[in-house]
């Protein structure tokens, strides 16, 4: 059993209901997932933890102030692409946009088909796009860094929420936590939001990061080598743009990043994988040596 295999937050089941109303009802069946979230456990390198399950809709929320990250906003579609749920680009705090405009182009530019709204809790139309957005009987995730706004924007959608009005200081991103017991929240308007502090930061356990970076994937299609990686190869068409121009240095060392990465953490994987077999079989790595001693002797 993994972690795959237990109930989490946006799951469907069956359950048995019991004789006695004061009882516990027993889960009987867990429906078939139509997009899962991990994330790595902190510690043990391999481990992975369910965070989320059945989301429709991913709001990547990145706010336009100081916050503002192209690359940040990469591996969050990267995560994505990956989930099963569809990704929508949430760009929070308008009225700090320093250069609203070439911001919007600059996230146009990575955005691929992800639809973008643009918020502004300062004002009583800011939230407009967001609510015009979201459709009865979706299921929606926040995803962004500590700060960006998201409590803000949930807050308001729960109906509870008052316009933000002072500017906001550094120290306003850290340290006030609005840690809420209530993980899967129903709207007036039949959309459904789960938020739990798991789900907002995600790391990139599970990421298609190929797909995000379609223009990538294009340009690579003209390399000489079919198992180019883009560094030093000649004849490289994913280099060449970037030396004319049509394709950004950072773009291009941000896929290279997020490749690596997902390598290394599909290395971990089958790593945990086979450990898991192994405790299955032997009951351990210790049991497992013993075996094959005790088989070696044998043949003697
Ligand atoms: N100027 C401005 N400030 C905003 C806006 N939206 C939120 N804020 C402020 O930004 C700060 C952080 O907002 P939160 O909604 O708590 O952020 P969060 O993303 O939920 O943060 P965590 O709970 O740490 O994950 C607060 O001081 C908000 O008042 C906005 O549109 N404009
Ligand atoms: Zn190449």
């Amino acid at each position: 059993m993994g972690p795959e295999d237990f109930p989490t937050v946006g799951d469907w089941v069956q359950v048995r209901l019991p004789d006695h109303p004061a009882d516990a009802a027993m889960i009987e069946r867990l429906n078939d997932r139509h997009s899962v979230f991990l994330r790595k456990v902190a510690g043990r390198r391999s481990d992975a933890q369910l965070v989320a399950a059945n989301v429709d809709w991913l709001l990547l929320c990145m706010a336009l102030d100081a916050n503002f990250n192209l690359r940040r906003l990469e591996r969050y579609l990267a995560v994505a692409a990956s989930s099963g749920a569809q990704a929508a680009i949430v760009l929070t705090k308008a009225d700090q946009a320093p250069a609203l405009a070439g911001q919007l182009e600059a996230v146009a530019g990575v955005a691929g088909v992800a639809p973008v709204l643009v918020c502004d809790a300062t004002q009583t139309a800011g939230l407009d796009a967001l609510e015009a957005f979201m459709r009865p009987g979706l299921t929606y995730a926040f995803l962004g860094s500590s700060g960006v706004g998201k409590s803000t924007l949930i807050n308001h959608l729960l109906g509870g929420g008052t316009l933000v009005t002072q500017a906001v200081r550094e120290s306003d991103a850290h340290g006030r936590h609005t840690t809420t017991a209530r993980q899967l929240m129903p709207l007036s308007n039949g959309s459904v939001v789960i938020d739990t502090p798991g789900m907002r930061e995600l790391g990139l356990l599970e990421a298609d990061v190929d797909a995000t970076f379609a223009d990538i994937q294009a340009l690579a299609q003209h390399c000489r080598f079919s198992d180019c990686t883009h560094q030093h190869e000649p004849g490289c068409a994913v280099q060449a743009a970037v030396a004319s121009g049509e394709l950004a240095a950072e773009r291009l060392a941000s896929y290279q990043r997020l490749k690596l990465e997902q390598a290394q953490n599909n290395d971990l994987r089958g790593k945990a994988r086979e450990n898991a077999k192994i405790d299955r079989m032997f009951g351990g790595k210790k049991q497992m040596k013993a075996f094959m001693k005790e088989v070696r002797h044998r043949r003697r």
